[in-house]
């Protein structure tokens, strides 16, 4: 594996019975991107990072995140935050109890615990609810909590599944800032949403998936000069493009667009 790589997964392939969820992926995802990891609903990115997260096992296929194979979770977790749809977090506890947990579980310095903590707290505004219960949270504190929960270890990877649902235009504003933050400091950021706008304004590279394959890859501009429109086109023109049936059956005729990876 390449050293310089922080993701990278080498067909990788996962099957529940008749269904593959995820077909023959190749990533190779340098240290200090931001990659941007669209897709329809269900066209396998869920699936993609739970392999990325040492969560499920791929049935084919090798993976590795900074150089730790993705089917040993316990060297792989420690180079990981993740924020998935429901952010692990648990109900009775506070934000700072959740935290400080998470904290200890993952190996971090009392001290470093609770400054990091201090910090993130202040940056997503959540200093002065951070010692009610988590029950008593709205969706976007939950989040907010999941997010700080995900980056205070300070991993070398942060994936990030809708990282801004359910966060008022002030917090989203602020997780987009931290991204990029987070990508000037040689962290990478794998970011799945369906607000392709961010995507376009943050990502170094975009990868779209549909029905489990990998079908355009790139930086969002070269995607989107890439798609003949006969004008500007936007990174959801693209999208539309390539996640349809009508694309994939026509492309062998139609070589416009050019981004079937799997041609
Ligand atoms: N545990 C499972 N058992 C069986 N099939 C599954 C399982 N998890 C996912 N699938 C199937 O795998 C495919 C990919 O699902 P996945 O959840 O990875 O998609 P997704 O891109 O994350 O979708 P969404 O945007 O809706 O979250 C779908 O056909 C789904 O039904």
């Amino acid at each position: 594996m390449n050293d310089s790589l922080s993701i990278s997964t080498d067909g990788l392939t996962k099957q529940y019975g008749d269904t593959t969820a995820v077909s023959d992926l190749n990533l190779d995802i340098p240290r200090g991107s931001i990659y941007g990891f669209l897709g329809p609903n269900g066209a396998g990115k869920t699936t993609t990072i739970q392999m990325l997260t040492a969560l499920t096992q791929p049935t084919n296929g090798t993976g590795a995140i900074v150089g730790q194979p993705i089917t040993d979770r316990t060297a792989v977790i420690p180079h990981i935050g993740y924020l998935p749809e429901s952010p692990p977090i648990y109900d009775e506890l506070t934000a700072r109890e959740q935290l400080e947990y998470h904290g200890g579980l993952r190996d971090m310095e009392p001290t470093d615990i609770k400054s990091r903590i201090e910090e993130l707290l202040d940056r997503f505004d959540l200093a002065a609810d951070a010692d009610s219960r988590i029950s008593t949270y709205s969706k976007g504190m939950k989040q907010k909590t999941g997010l700080i929960q995900a980056l205070m270890h300070d991993p070398d990877v942060v994936i990030l599944d809708e990282p801004t649902s359910g966060l008022d235009p002030r917090a989203a504003r602020t997780v987009r800032d931290t991204i990029t933050e987070l990508a000037a400091g040689d962290t990478t950021v794998f970011l799945s949403t369906h607000i392709l706008p961010v995507v376009a304004d943050l990502a170094t590279e975009v990868g779209i998936l549909y029905e489990g394959e990998l079908v355009a890859e790139g930086p969002p501009e070269e995607l989107t000069d890439r798609l003949e429109t006969g004008g500007d086109s936007t990174l959801e023109d693209v999208f539309l493009d390539v996640t349809t049936e009508d694309a994939y059956e026509t492309n062998e005729s139609a070589p416009d667009t050019g981004m079937r990876q799997s041609e």
